[in-house]
C-alpha cells in the first residue's frame, strides 16, 4: 500500500493537491495559470543504484523495472496470438507499443493486467513476478490501466474517480485527490454529479484518464486514448500523461497515432503477428518515417507515397 498524501510541486517551487493544468483549452488551461513541474524526468531515470530526486521524494528508483514481461504466449481458445513476446518498462520511462491491426498489442495488455492468463512466459511488476496474480494484486501493486473510455456508467463522475483512491487507504487522500483530477478537467468538474453515462465519448475519455490522478500509479497502461478524439483534446490528454509521467509514473502507451506516440515516449517497441520485433528510440524512429511506414504496414509492400 503507498502513502497517501503526495503533492504536484509546481514551478515555483510550491507544492498542491491539484496538479498543474494541461496546456489546451478543453482541459482546463483557460481557467487555470500553466506551472511546470519541477522534477525533470532526466533526474528520474533508472538507474542501478537506489536514487530519490530530493525534490520529489516520492520518486524512487532501486534499478528494478517497472514492468517486465518476457516469452509470452497467449491464446484465445485454440488460437495462439502471443509468440514469445516481451518488453520492459523502466521506471520513470514512457514506452509505446506500436503495430499494425490484429497483431496482438491489446492481448499483451490483458496479459499484463491480469486479464488474459497466458500460457508461457513471465510478468513482473517492479520485481514482483505477478504472472499468476489476479488483478487487484497487480493494481496494489501501482498498475493502472485506461483502456478506451471504460467508465462505471451508473456512477457518478465523482464516484468513478473516488473507486481508485481506494488503494490508497485514507479517505481523506481520496477526497482531495478527487478534487485535484476534477479541477485539470473544468468539463467533469461541471458534470461531477451526473452519471458517467451521460458524458460524451472524449469526455469519458478525460474520465478514464482522470482516474490515474487518483490511483497515482508506479505503472500507468493506456490502450488507444487518441482514437476519435479531437486534436485539441488528445493534447490535453498527452500534457497529463507527461506530469504524471514527471511524478513518477512510468508509462505503456499502445497506440494507433504514431505520431502521438512518437511525440509522448522515450522509446518504442514494434509488433508484428503477436511478436515484438523490433525496438527503437521514439527520437530515432521519428527521424526515419520510412522504417516507420514500413513497421506499421506490417512487412507489406510499401506503396509508393503511402502514409503510415
Ligand atoms: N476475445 C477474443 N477472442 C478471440 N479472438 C480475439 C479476442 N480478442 C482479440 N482476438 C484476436 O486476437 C488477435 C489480436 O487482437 P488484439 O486486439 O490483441 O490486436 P491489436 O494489435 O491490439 O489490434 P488493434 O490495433 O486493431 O486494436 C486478433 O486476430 C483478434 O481478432
Amino acid at each position: 500500500m503507498r502513502p497517501p498524501g503526495r503533492r504536484w510541486s509546481t514551478a515555483t517551487g510550491a507544492t498542491s493537491r491539484v496538479p498543474p493544468a494541461p496546456a489546451t483549452p478543453s482541459a482546463g488551461a483557460a481557467a487555470r495559470p500553466s506551472a511546470a513541474t519541477a522534477c525533470s524526468s532526466s533526474t528520474r531515470r533508472s538507474g542501478t543504484s537506489s536514487t530519490t530526486d530530493p525534490r520529489c521524494p516520492s520518486m524512487t528508483s532501486d534499478g528494478t523495472a517497472a514492468l517486465s514481461c518476457a516469452g509470452i504466449r497467449a491464446s484465445y481458445g485454440p488460437v495462439q496470438v502471443l509468440f514469445d513476446a516481451g518488453l520492459t518498462v523502466e521506471q520513470g520511462e514512457k514506452v509505446a507499443l506500436l503495430g499494425p491491426n490484429g497483431v496482438g498489442k491489446s492481448t499483451l495488455l490483458k496479459v499484463i493486467g491480469g486479464l488474459l492468463r497466458p500460457d508461457d512466459g513471465s510478468v513482473h511488476l517492479g520485481g514482483v513476478d505477478v504472472t499468476r496474480m489476479p488483478t487487484r494484486k497487480r493494481v496494489d501493486l501501482g498498475l493502472c490501466q485506461v483502456v478506451g473510455q471504460a467508465t462505471f456508467p451508473s456512477l457518478t463522475v465523482a464516484e468513478n474517480l473516488a473507486m481508485h483512491g481506494y488503494t490508497s487507504g485514507s479517505r481523506r487522500w481520496t477526497k482531495e485527490a478527487v478534487e485535484a483530477a476534477l479541477a485539470v478537467f473544468p468539463r467533469l468538474h461541471a458534470r461531477r454529479d451526473q452519471p458517467a453515462s451521460n458524458l460524451s465519448g472524449g469526455e469519458r475519455q478525460m474520465l478514464a484518464l482522470a482516474k490515474a490522478i487518483v490511483a497515482e500509479p508506479k505503472l500507468l497502461v493506456i490502450d488507444e486514448f487518441s482514437l476519435g478524439l479531437a486534436p485539441v483534446v488528445v493534447g490535453g490528454l498527452m500534457e497529463l500523461v507527461r506530469r504524471l509521467n514527471e511524478r513518477g509514473s512510468a508509462v505503456l502507451l499502445v497506440e494507433q497515432s504514431v505520431n502521438v506516440a512518437l511525440s509522448l515516449v522515450d522509446r518504442v517497441y514494434m509488433m508484428e503477428k503477436g511478436e515484438i520485433i523490433a525496438e527503437d528510440t521514439a527520437a530515432e524512429l521519428a527521424a526515419d518515417p520510412e522504417r516507420v511506414r514500413a513497421l506499421m504496414l506490417g512487412g507489406h509492400a510499401v506503396p509508393e507515397g503511402a502514409q503510415a
